[in-house]
């Protein structure tokens, strides 16, 4: 997909093992800015792990990952602090209240504090959670629990978003209010790299999709320029066209008599 904006990030040859196993296979991507990009894959196609390493949470890779034009391996991390991250599954200090998790996030990205509580209070408020801005994590449910974690990774008007499915648990409407969010950052110039197994939203949302199979990038486009080269009408429909699946059917039918297994042994 070609874009002529200014390159947020840059990977070149990006490989990596774990032990034998190849899990990343030569990744070449540059993203430009205000693009939304949908990363989606098969399990364990490696779409965490290439997230991990632009993070720096992750080495022993080979190749090169530029963010904001510095090759992170050589830069002091700061350009940690122009990012914002909902991992998929996350380690909230649950016996912090939100404000004192929040504003201990802000502190961790170079915010005063007391402007890192006003606008966690503000965004809570948005949320529809400010009652328990005070209330200990503990007591949240999941949905307003990953509210938290989204708010935590926008308090510091990050330019790039790296987000991992950041809709688990959260209910309808907030579900709108988050598309609406990634529409308006994006247009604001925020760059996000949206990985997700729900592909309606990503179809709907992404102005470029970048399919991983097997640590390789098997599709890199718009939707529509993926629809017009596989020939079918959905994402969903793409993504298994692509990844050479069509054996749903037959999978559900030998789980189904699998669990009825069972039920001939009990009546012997
Ligand atoms: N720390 C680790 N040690 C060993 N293997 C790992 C480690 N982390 C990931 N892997 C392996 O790397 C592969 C890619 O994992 P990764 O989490 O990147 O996949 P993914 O595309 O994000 O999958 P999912 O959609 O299930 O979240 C998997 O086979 C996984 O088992």
């Amino acid at each position: 997909m070609k874009n002529t904006g200014e390159v947020v990030l840059c990977i070149k040859s990006l490989s990596k093992k774990f032990g034998n196993k190849t899990v990343l296979n030569g990744i070449d991507l540059e993203v430009y800015k205000g693009q939304i990009i949908g990363y989606i894959g098969p399990n364990g196609a490696g779409k965490s792990t290439t997230v991990k390493i632009m993070l720096g949470l992750l080495d022993g890779y080979s190749g090169s990952v530029e963010l904001f034009g510095k090759d992170i391996s050589s830069d002091n991390y700061t350009y940690k602090r122009k990012i914002g991250y909902v991992p998929e599954t996350a380690e909230l200090y649950e016996n912090l209240t939100a404000a004192e998790y929040l504003v201990f996030v802000g502190e961790l990205y170079g915010m005063d504090s007391s402007i890192a509580e006003e606008k966690a209070r503000k965004l809570m408020k948005e949320f529809g959670i400010e009652e328990v801005f005070h209330s200990r994590i503990s007591s949240f449910s999941k949905g307003m629990k990953q509210k938290v974690l989204i708010i935590s990774s926008l308090l510091h008007d990050p330019d790039l978003l790296f987000f991992d499915e950041p809709l688990s648990g959260l209910d309808a409407n907030s579900v709108v209010i988050i598309k609406e969010l990634m529409t308006q950052l994006a247009e604001r110039g925020k760059t996000i790299f949206y990985s997700s197994h729900i592909m309606d939203v990503v179809e709907k949302i992404s102005n470029r999709i970048i399919l991983l199979v097997n640590g390789t990038i098997m599709a890199d486009g718009s939707f529509e320029e993926l629809k017009e080269k596989s020939e079918e009408g959905t994402l969903e429909e793409i993504f298994n066209q692509l990844t050479g699946f069509h054996q749903h059917k037959s999978i559900a039918q030998d789980v189904v008599s699998i669990i009825s297994e069972g039920k001939e042994y009990e009546s012997v």
